[in-house]
């Protein structure tokens, strides 16, 4: 049985979590965790997430109490790192799905996981893990006059753009192209007007209504393009994976790992 705290469990993903906690087998809620401003503070976890137990949500600074063996974290960047520095205090694993991190805030991602285990994915749906290989197999093999383009859509209420996936979809083919992806990434085409270059990955965005996820890696040329899209359709598979996650990582040693490395992908 692994026992994991759930922070950010007023949100849409803290929902989905606490949902997967109780259905994935071998997984037990230790507690759910919302900020000690949040009006869900020691609200009833059934009024969050109908299938679960009546008992209350605790403020995150008490995380440290709670003795999870797996804290989880879907929140925003500054949230995720107080979140981080309770798991380093406490020793305690942490999964990682937040996005939009800056460099420095990776950067102290990577310094947290030489003291304890960490698995960090900006996707933990097994479609897109799988997904992230083909892309490399698509930059390796397809001639190299291919132009690379990346689409994803998301809910309005997302803030981050372009998503966690689509930089990641766009890091996989820079690494099999052998490129650097900052210099190849183009975000914006309205104020540079000149013509796609093949040494370049373009990226663009959709916020509308209540798209769950979708992405697509474009490689097209003259006479043919090739398409490879992932849709979710419930957020519940990326808070499965999640939970998978805590349980492959609850005896691991200290070290970041990703969702490929949880499934066996690498
Ligand atoms: N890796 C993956 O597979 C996936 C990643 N995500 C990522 O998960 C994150 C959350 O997404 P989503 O659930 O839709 O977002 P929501 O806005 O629904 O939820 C965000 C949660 O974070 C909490 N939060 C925000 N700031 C802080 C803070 N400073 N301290 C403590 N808690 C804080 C919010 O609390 P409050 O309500 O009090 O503000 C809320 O509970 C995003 O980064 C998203 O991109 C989403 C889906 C899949
Ligand atoms: O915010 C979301 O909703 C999602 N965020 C992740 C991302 O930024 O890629 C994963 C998923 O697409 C949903």
């Amino acid at each position: 049985m692994t026992k994991i705290g759930v922070f950010g469990a007023n949100g849409r993903m803290g929902q989905a979590l606490i949902e997967a906690v109780e259905i994935e087998q071998g997984a037990q809620l230790a507690a759910a965790f919302v900020r000690s401003s949040s009006p869900f503070l020691e609200t009833p976890i059934k009024a969050l997430q109908p299938v679960h137990s009546s008992e209350l949500t605790f403020s995150d600074e008490e995380a440290k109490e709670c003795h999870a063996e797996v804290l989880i974290d879907f929140t925003l960047p500054q949230g995720m790192l107080v979140h981080l520095k309770t798991a380093i205090d406490n020793k305690v694993p942490m999964v990682i799905g937040t996005t939009g991190l800056a460099d420095d805030e990776m950067a102290q991602l990577r310094e947290a996981a030489k003291v304890i285990p960490i698995v960090f994915a900006r996707n933990f749906s097994v479609g897109v893990n799988l997904l992230l290989n083909l892309v490399q197999t698509a930059a390796t093999k397809l001639a190299d006059e291919m132009d690379i383009e990346i689409f994803e859509a998301h809910h309005r209420n997302k803030i981050d753009a372009p998503s966690g996936t689509a930089l990641a979809i766009g890091e996989a083919i820079a690494e099999a192209k052998g490129w650097d992806h900052d210099e190849v990434a183009r975000y914006d085409r309205s104020s540079d007007h000149t013509a796609k270059s093949q040494d370049e990955i373009g990226y663009s965005v959709l916020r509308a209504g209540d798209i769950v996820g979708e992405h697509t890696a474009y490689f097209a040329t003259m006479g043919e393009r090739l398409e490879l899209t992932h849709k979710a359709a419930s957020r519940l598979t990326f808070a499965s994976g999640a939970v998978r996650a805590a349980q492959w990582l609850k005896n691991k040693p200290a070290g970041l790992y990703d969702m490929q490395d949880v499934l066996g992908l690498k």
